[in-house]
């Protein structure tokens, strides 16, 4: 991911642009920035945290990112649609065919099995799940014995896996994942986190997750920290920063 600056505009392999973006909410007679001038490129095929003190704009830029609230101005080209402007009959649309998202209270259909909720975005768009694909998926994500079992019958962490099997099912241009460790415990955080990690070193697939965890930002590529609307802090991790900073977790938990 980088950061651009209005002027520089649009990076080729960036799967996400936000230009400019602004977000006022009125409260009261006062008036909140919930982004000021927010410009911002997420790059293909990489995994980024965005952090920050509560109230600095994580919930607002993500939702606004990925469709799900609209921006008071600016621009957003999303998997090369500008989706500032479209009704909301197309944004469903693009949220539909282009986005996966996995959230802190995981969302599953307790009616439905571990398998019928991951082909779920297949289905419901009239489509044919790619049972290859979800095979491969449920492999990687450590699922595939618990494929017939309802949520109930899950711990939170195969919950969250199996969730994260549901975002990644219909090759979506990014995946948005909302504090996915926050229900969880630190064994079962780590183990979502290092699925979503083999996401993108395996599957090529984009992530972009807000977290208030700094251990949590430390599986991604890229943190971007924010304050007051603003991005303050755009932190790139090598990949040798980052084995070395989960071995000291991993050394830390196991205390
Ligand atoms: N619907 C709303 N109406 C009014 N103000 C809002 C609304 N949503 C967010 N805000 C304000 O916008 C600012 C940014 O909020 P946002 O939820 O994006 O922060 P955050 O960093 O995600 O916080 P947290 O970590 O606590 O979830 C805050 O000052 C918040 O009070």
């Amino acid at each position: 991911m980088t950061v651009h600056t209005a002027a520089r505009g649009h990076a080729p392999d960036d799967v996400v642009t936000a230009t400019a973006l602004v977000k006022t909410y009125r409260q009261g007679a006062a008036e909140v920035r919930a982004l000021d001038e927010v410009s911002v490129g997420i790059r293909r095929a990489r995994f980024t945290a965005v952090v920050g003190p509560s109230g600095s704009g994580k919930s607002t830029l993500m939702h606004c990112v990925a469709g799900l609230d609209t921006v008071t101005s600016g621009s957003i080209v999303l998997d090369g649609t500008e989706i500032t402007g479209l009704s909301d009959r197309q944004l469903t649309r693009v949220r539909r065919k282009r986005i996966g998202f996995v959230f802190q209270s995981f969302n599953l259909l307790p009616q439905l099995t571990a398998y019928e909720n991951i082909v779920l975005p297949v289905t419901m768009s009239g489509g044919r799940p790619d049972r290859d694909l979800v095979d491969h998926l449920c492999d990687v994500l450590g699922i595939a014995h618990r494929l017939s079992h309802r949520p109930a019958e899950l711990s939170g962490g195969q919950q969250q896996r199996v969730a994260v099997a549901r975002a990644l099912v219909a090759r979506p241009a990014v995946v948005f994942a909302d504090e996915p460790t926050g229900n969880l415990d630190s064994r079962a955080g780590a183990e979502v986190l290092t699925m979503l990690r083999r996401s993108v070193d395996e599957l090529g697939q984009t992530v972009v997750m807000v977290t208030h965890d700094p251990a949590a930002a430390r599986y991604a590529d890229r943190v971007l920290t924010l304050a007051d609307g603003r991005v303050v802090e755009d932190e790139h991790i090598t990949p040798s920063g980052r084995t070395a900073a989960l071995a000291g977790d991993a050394r830390g938990r196991r205390r």
